[in-house]
């Protein structure tokens, strides 16, 4: 029993073991710093860009060169909200000037649309003289501009040259260290200047036929190993030989002292070489381990999407594939091509006794194929009925805490037992055949062994061959047979392997290429929704049913409805995690399915209605686990979402551990990091699906202001609710009924027509009443 649970578990890697335990989160403002110049020429800060990153390692193991710059670094940023004194050099073109400024306070450059960067809106810090726009304070002000500046002031990236919008820093950021060595808190000097990464292509497929390659080049290799053992392993047989008929007939003490240490060299020689293919093989299960653990894991995620929730078993399979290559039926396989060198030798001896051998290898295979015949069904059964048992230990382990309360133990354990005996009477079934076949090829090879011996002893009566010849033919024929044997032993093994190998080969080829895509600029968050359909596959239930509607960034859009109206769903497929049947959803009229996905991912936010948050630090889950998330990004996320006051009543604060159901946090908390989550690293579509569910009066304020501080970040905020309170904060209403839009448009004018004219709040039909 206890196999199964061990073989089930896999666990992430605890973010813990990266970051340490964790430290203090540092939030030194350091990005508040105003400089002289340091709004100069944009096109020069591009090209600066890199050496100030650079730079950014020497200024922070000196901090003396911080503070000889005359930065304020102490001031806290949660008095953001504080006006700051514009730099006065701020008009100062000085180009020199701005080089040297920028090298020195790598966060000159303000977050785009960061709400603490926003609150303290720095005007003169924005402009640069050239009028390129370097920053997003001036998102405060309402100044005509192009969509190309635009553009610049949400990409905490990008210059107004474009330049750095085409990721000219991306990849370097990329092989950078990560930003959070150890320390479990960051660098806490702001976050870094370009936070989005491309995602490199991946091509399952290639990686597959590169690993393949690789596996099969150190095949090879023990191949040609296994040749010299073999040969080598003649040498008893032949030293046997060679006593009786030369040394014993000739009493030469000579030869005997030469065959003697020929034989022991090639004992010595036959075992190193046996230990270095072991070795060789043993290294090639992990190389497999390693070169195919990712990009199954990553395959079995991207399939996990659309397929039945099994993808992630395909890692067992890997599991199979790694003890195949270290275990004896591999070597036996390996052996098996060289038992024809050992009866070819024991027809060099006689002929007779050759036919002997060849006869019992040819019935050895003939067991080896029944067995096979009659061992493959009850061990797929038995796999079956085992992955049945696995899928349901599974559920146990995520809903252990409904089990428990509702004391439905024993019912959950006999689901399992069922599954597990289920497959261990197929198990013994497919054993106890495997057993009686081990059993004919042994005695068959025994008898063989037996029958050498004495057709031999009558050959050497008759006088057509010696004594030393019949005991060589003997132990050369137990060789030849010793493979074969443990093939067939072996054959339920190799069966096994071959089908987690075929699943894994599947899963791989299968998987979509993902081309390396267009990085495009950061979205400012326009959403278009055109004509969605979506009908679940297997099913007739159109779920969405002509969805069509617009938001301009930063609109906030309440979707209401019953319940089964359609709203998660639309809610999902929204952020592309439920592809349409047909019909579009487009982030800056780009297709979302179009976007590089982790680009994609780290434009948007989501908060589903199921929270789950990852084994790990409460820091962790809001930075979405990522190593390079700074301090300051998580504590923005956090104070966005109203949720760092209470995180600091926390005895570890930002380094309190959350276990895999969320404690020790109440259900509103963890919904509240979760919400920290959905705005990290800035997002610019938010899509929260019923996010007070579990809040709180207080919680639910907190949220209203979330979203309102979103809707000034130019946010674009999807909320899909069933209460009422939060649709004072909104731009807009959607009323979804039976997957339809029943009604859409400004609020006021959905909640006239829902309520009629001063009804506000309205009362929404449906569960939430
Ligand atoms: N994969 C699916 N297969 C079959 N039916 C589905 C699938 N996904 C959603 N549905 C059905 O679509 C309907 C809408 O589901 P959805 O979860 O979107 O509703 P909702 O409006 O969010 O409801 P609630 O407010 O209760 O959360 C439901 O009847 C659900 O059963």
């Amino acid at each position: 029993m206890s196999i199964v649970f061990s073989s089930r578990r896999t666990r992430f890697a605890s973010p813990l073991d990266r970051h340490g335990g964790g430290g203090p989160l540092n939030l030194e403002p350091r990005d508040r710093v105003a400089k002289p110049n340091e709004n100069n020429v944009s096109n020069t800060a591009s090209r600066l860009r890199l050496t100030r990153e650079m730079q950014l390692a020497d200024t922070e193991s000196n901090p003396e060169s911080v503070d000889q710059s005359g930065a304020p670094s102490a001031e806290p940023v949660a008095r953001a909200g504080e006006p700051e004194t514009p730099p006065q050099a701020a008009t100062n073109p000085d180009g020199p000037g701005q080089s040297q400024a920028e090298q020195k306070d790598p966060m000159s450059q303000p977050r785009a649309g960061s709400p603490l960067r926003r609150a303290s809106s720095q005007p003169a810090q924005d402009k640069d003289p050239a009028g390129g726009d370097t920053g997003v304070a001036d998102a405060d002000t309402p100044d005509c501009e192009t969509a190309d500046q635009s553009t610049a002031r949400m990409t905490p990236s990008a210059s107004s040259d474009g330049e750095d919008r085409m990721g000219t820093t991306i990849e370097a950021k990329a092989n950078q260290p990560l930003l959070r060595p150890g320390t479990g808190g960051g660098d806490g000097k702001g976050p870094p200047q370009t936070f989005h990464k491309r995602t490199p292509p991946e091509d399952f497929q290639k990686t597959l036929r590169t690993s393949l390659r690789a596996i099969w080049r150190n095949l090879a290799f023990v191949l040609v190993l296994t040749c010299a053992t073999n040969v080598l392993i003649l040498a008893i047989p032949i030293y046997l030989f060679q006593i009786s008929d030369r040394v014993l007939t000739s009493r030469s003490l000579d030869t005997l002292i030469m065959l003697t240490a020929i034989v022991a060299g090639a004992v010595i020689f036959q075992s190193a070489f046996d230990a270095v293919r072991r070795f060789m093989l043993m290294r090639t299960a992990v190389e497999v381990a390693a070169q195919l653990g990712a990009p199954v894991l990553s395959a079995a995620a991207h399939a996990s999407l659309h397929g039945n929730g099994r993808e992630y078993q395909t890692l067992g399979d890997l599991q199979q594939v790694r003890g195949f290559l270290v275990s004896g039926t591999l070597i036996s396989f390996l052996d098996v091509p060289f038992a024809p060198l050992f009866i070819l030798m024991i027809f060099l001896v006689h002929p007779q006794l050759g036919m002997i051998v060849v006869t019992t290898a040819l019935i050895l295979m003939v067991i080896a194929l029944v067995n096979q015949k009659m061992t493959a069904k009850p061990f797929a059964k038995a796999n079956q009925a085992q992955s049945l048992a696995n899928q349901h230990l599974d559920s146990m382990s995520r809903n252990s805490q409904i089990i428990n309360a509702l004391a439905m133990i024993p019912e959950a354990v006999r689901i399992w037992g069922r599954d597990t005996a289920q497959s261990l009477t197929w198990q013994v079934k497919a054993q106890d055949r495997n057993v009686i076949f081990a059993a004919i090829s042994r005695a068959v090879r025994l008898l063989t062994q037996i029958g050498i011996l004495g057709w031999g002893a009558f050959l050497a009566l008759q006088g057509e061959i010696t004594g030393g010849m019949v005991i060589a033919a003997s132990i050369i024929a137990g060789r030849a047979f010793a493979p074969i044997e443990g093939s067939i032993e072996g054959w339920n093994t190799f069966l096994l392997t071959r089908g987690a190998f075929a699943r894994i080969k599947a899963l791989l080829s299968n998987s979509a290429l993902q081309y390396e895509k267009l990085r495009l600029p950061r979205p400012e968050g326009r959403l278009d929704v055109e004509r969605l359909l979506y009908v679940p596959g297997g099913t007739k239930r159109v779920v969405l049913n002509g969805i069509t509607f617009a938001l301009n960034p930063g609109e906030t859009l309440a979707i209401i409805g019953n319940s089964g109206a359609g709203k998660t769903t639309l809610g999902k497929t929204l952020v592309g995690s439920v592809l349409p049947t047909s019909g579009s959803v487009r982030l800056d009229l780009m297709d979302i399915r179009n976007w590089d996905p982790r680009q994609f991912g780290e434009s948007i936010g989501y908060l589903p209605q199921d929270v789950q948050l990852f084994p790990g630090t409460i820091k962790d889950n809001i930075g979405r686990m990522r190593a390079d998330a700074t301090d300051e990004q998580i504590h923005d996320a956090a104070v966005l979402a109203d949720v760092h006051n209470m995180i600091a009543t926390l005895p570890q604060g930002y380094e309190t551990v959350v276990t895999a159901d969320g404690s020790p946090l109440s259900g509103g908390q963890k919904q509240r990091i979760a919400l920290a989550r959905a705005f990290f690293g800035n997002p610019r579509l938010v899509v929260l699906d019923e996010p007070n569910s579990n809040l709180d009066v207080a919680g639910d304020k907190a949220l209203a202001l979330a979203i309102e501080q979103a809707r000034e970040s130019k946010i674009t905020v999807v909320v899909i609710t069933q209460k009422p309170t939060l649709l004072s904060v909104v731009d807009k209403i959607m009323l979804l009924t039976d997957g339809r839009v029943a009604l859409f448009g400004q609020r006021e004018q959905v909640l006239e027509q829902l309520n009629g004219p001063r009804q506000q709040p309205p009362e929404i039909q449906g569960k939430g009443d």
